[in-house]
């Protein structure tokens, strides 16, 4: 028998019930509730009779549809009736809810692996598509639809069809300026934005293994932009490091017993992938989106892709559609194309890490004339040491503008909002027609990167705004 891979580990050990040749029903080790979706969920489950099978192991916390304007000011009447919901319904359910200005509170994202409530090995669902994210800690975490939530709440567990397994192999040592946002969105480049679909991919590789989990994170957390639901990376010693002495992680005798457990799971020597994708990450270049899929990405140093050189019909309309969107001449270079706004946050870049790495481009720095430029902490937590270190105070000397942890610009929620036609360099993960608001234009890069245009005014090469 060939050996196991860190999917097909964690899997097993979670099979309730074998239904058919591929189909499964799995324990469930968390559930994730945020404030779209957790009242509703809960109040469907109450409607037809039920109760929380395992209150105890379900969280939430609101995130998307709050406001981030300091002292929350200007919360929409949804946001408010939302949280008021989310409060009530979790209240008499017994579910513990991290609420707005309490430590734990967040994106979601952000506080499961920050609470130590993502662990090794476990199953996390949340009614979310970047549920993913968690997979940077080596867990099994994946999105779920409104009815799967409600299935989770009532019987925690879910009917789950065994993906197929892929292995994104980065090699190499990461050059100067180059972030593991630069190596998500490489790949997606490389593989396109459906390259994952149906798969569960495992990221590997002597640049993984050299990234802090923050990074692991991120990379995770676009998986599902590149089609796949599940993103994994093995535990290892930073992997027991980070955890260690966490909130919600095991303590004591627990913890030896866990770590032991956990050092199984990385995938055996002669495990088999579906599919095997190598990146050499040394020719990788800061990244930046031109277009409207992640797919359509460049080095900085690159240029917009011409359609007029595209043989393919399809692909050259794909060019011209999204060209036409986003204000830009193919052919053109990506840097110097000048930005309205900034926006640095989001599941995929906002934890403490990231804000480090734009706060050292945005030292003693000046946001440039006419631009507007945000820092959204993930969370509670990450704003609490980010003021503790300073960071707030560095990012505001330079015409920041620092807020309170949440979505924000990420999806446009609550009214934040880049205006029709504006052009927006973003942290987050997805550039999509429309999403950080009508007609608005997206660029999707790094936190260092998104800074140094922040300072530019314009797309810039973080390389040249080095220290
Ligand atoms: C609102 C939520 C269901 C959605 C998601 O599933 O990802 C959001 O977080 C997003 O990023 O678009
Ligand atoms: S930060 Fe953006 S991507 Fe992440 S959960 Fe919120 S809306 Fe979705």
């Amino acid at each position: 028998m060939p050996g196991r891979s860190l999917l097909e580990k964690i899997w097993d050990q979670h099979v309730i019930a074998r239904l058919s040749e591929d189909t499964d029903l799995l324990h469930i080790d968390r559930h994730l509730l945020h404030d779209l979706g957790g009242s509703r969920g809960l109040l469907d489950l109450k409607s037809r009779g039920l109760k929380v099978h395992n209150p105890e192991l379900t969280f939430a916390t609101p995130d998307h549809a709050l406001s981030t304007a300091p002292g929350r000011a200007g919360t929409s009447k949804i946001g408010l009736e939302l949280l008021a919901a989310l409060r009530v319904e979790t209240s008499a359910s017994g579910i513990t809810l991290f609420d707005v200005d309490q430590p734990g509170q967040g994106i979601v994202h952000v506080i499961g692996p920050e609470l130590g409530l993502s662990l090794p090995g476990a199953t996390i669902v949340c009614g979310d598509s970047h549920t993913c994210t968690h997979g940077g800690l080596g867990a099994l975490a994946f999105g779920i639809g409104s009815s799967e939530l409600t299935h989770v709440l009532a019987t925690q567990s879910l009917i789950q069809r065994r993906p197929k397994t892929m292995r994104a192999r980065f090699e190499g040592k990461l050059p100067l300026g180059v972030t593991a946002k630069d190596m998500i969105l490489a790949l997606i480049g490389h593989i396109g934005a459906a390259g994952g679909t149906g798969y569960a991919v495992e990221y590997a590789g002597s640049a993984i293994r050299a990234l802090p989990i923050e990074g692991r994170l991120t990379i995770c957390n676009l998986s599902i932009e590149l089609g796949a639901k599940m993103g994994m990376v093995a535990p290892d010693e930073k992997t027991f490091e980070f955890l260690r002495g966490r909130p919600y992680a095991p303590q004591g005798e627990m913890w030896d017993l866990a770590v032991k457990a956990w050092r199984e799971l990385p995938s055996d020597p002669d495990a088999v992938f579906d599919r095997e994708v190598v990146i050499d990450v040394e020719k990788i270049i800061p990244q930046v989106t031109w277009g409207i899929s992640p797919e359509h990405v460049v080095g900085v140093d690159g240029v917009i892709p011409d359609p007029k050189a595209v043989d393919d019909p399809l692909r050259r309309a794909a060019i011209e559609t999204a060209l036409e969107y986003m204000g830009l001449q193919g052919g053109a270079p990506i840097a110097g194309t000048p930005v309205d706004w900034v926006f640095i946050g989001s599941c995929t870049n906002s934890r403490l890490s990231d804000l480090r790495a734009a706060a050292e481009v945005a030292r003693g720095r000046k946001v440039a004339a006419g631009v507007r430029a945000w820092v959204v902490p993930g969370s509670e937590n990450v704003k609490r040491e980010a003021v503790a270190e300073g960071l707030d105070k560095i990012f505001i000397d330079a015409g920041f503008e620092w807020r309170e942890p949440g979505c924000s610009m990420c999806l446009a929620a609550n009214g934040e909002v880049v205006a029709p036609g504006q052009r927006s360099v973003s942290t987050s993960n997805r550039n999509f027609v429309g999403r950080q608001g009508p007609r608005a234009r997206t660029h999707l890069a790094s936190p260092a990167s998104a800074a140094a245009s922040a300072i530019a005014g314009a797309i810039a090469d973080v390389r040249m705004m080095g220290r």
